[in-house]
């Protein structure tokens, strides 16, 4: 069956809201230097100087950041657009199909009537036995280099994840729970194609939307198309670099930290000639752990904004009629009501 999901029609649908062009020109401030660092360099002044930069980030209500890591070889990100997700996406449709998921939006998405736009996703990304499975489903005959190329890249974004959220937790006072949380999570990678329009009018394919996800990096090929809301409520346009990945902070880690951080609200928006490829990678909750607020981060001023909930179940309401009708998914599920409060 393919699934449907109508969401993603919102720019089609509604033409008052397609955009001529929604690029705005501000000058691009959030760039993070995170050259030659590694987690083993916590406390360090290296560390020290990202964590204050990310920390005015978060300060300023941003949310997100554009991280410069140099821990992923130009010739790897190459080999994995150049030819790798090519190659995954001329597979037969039957084939990409196999690609499912108890979690909605997060196996193969596509053959939506009026929109050429394509999402596969490796589960436990980061690991040779989640890369294996996924290669295996896709080539039953086998296919090395596919599974050895993600499995780098998977592994070595990861690495990158780790040093912001433990950045982000140390930010927040709560580092002591950083080894917990990363026994609690496992990494995606999301590998999008947007076909060319034949319009050259530019079009939201992606509408706006914060992901479910606790830390997600966005890592575009060539083609820009990711835009994020700023505080000042402007689409700014994300310009693609070969050597950075754009951090968005993610709905779970917006329900874990009670609030602290929010989820960044982005969307993509392609025009013109050339086929988009993106890959997103993400960190998310394991599907049996309950994302629960640690006890640090709730007090007289901060009260409980999130009961404890499960990702399948949040991604799935997110994505059912009536989640999609609410404005905060995640309030929705799981929000402490006002008479709840102190009961
Ligand atoms: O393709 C991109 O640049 C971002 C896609 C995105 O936001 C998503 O798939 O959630
Ligand atoms: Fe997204």
């Amino acid at each position: 069956m393919i699934r449907k999901y109508p969401h993603l029609l919102w720019g089609l649908q509604n033409p008052r809201k397609r955009e001529k062009d929604g690029m705005s020109t501000e000058t691009f401030h959030h760039k993070l230097d995170f050259t030659g660092l590694s987690l083993e360099k916590a406390g360090t002044p290296e560390w020290e100087r990202v964590r204050a930069q990310m920390m005015e980030v978060v300060a300023n209500e941003e949310n997100w950041f554009e991280a410069v890591y140099d821990g992923v070889a130009q010739e790897l990100r190459e080999a994995l657009f150049g030819r790798t997700v090519k190659e995954l996406f001329a597979l037969p449709v039957e084939v990409k199909m196999r690609n499912t998921s108890n979690k909605a939006y997060h196996g193969y998405v596509g053959q939506i009537p009026g929109l050429d736009y394509e999402a596969l996703s490796v589960f436990d990304a980061h690991l040779v036995e989640g890369t294996r499975s996924f290669t295996e489903l896709m080539w039953p005959e086998g296919n090395p280099s596919f599974c050895d190329i993600v499995h780098s890249f998977g592994r070595q974004l990861s690495e990158l994840e780790k040093m912001v959220r433990r950045m982000l937790l140390e930010s927040l006072g709560v580092v002591k729970h950083f080894d917990r949380q990363n026994s609690e999570l496992t990494f995606g990678l999301r590998m999008a194609k947007y076909g060319a329009l034949t319009s050259q009018e530019a079009t939201v394919v992606l509408p706006p939307h914060v992901d479910e996800t606790t830390v997600t990096l966005v890592v575009q090929h060539k083609v820009a198309g990711l835009q994020v809301l700023t505080a000042d409520g402007e689409w700014l346009a994300v310009p693609p670099s070969p050597n950075s990945y754009t951090v968005l902070i993610g709905q779970s880690l917006q329900g874990w930290s009670n609030g602290r951080l929010r989820a960044k609200l982005h969307r993509v928006m392609v025009g013109g000639e050339d086929t988009r490829y993106s890959s997103i990678f993400a960190s998310h909750p394991k599907d049996d752990v309950v994302v629960q607020v640690p006890e640090e981060l709730v007090d007289e001023e901060h009260p409980l904004i999130y009961k404890p909930f499960g990702y399948p179940g949040f991604v799935n309401f997110h994505h059912s009629e009536e989640g999609m009708k609410s404005d905060d998914a995640l309030k929705a599920y799981c929000g402490v009501q006002l008479d709840e409060v102190g009961a």
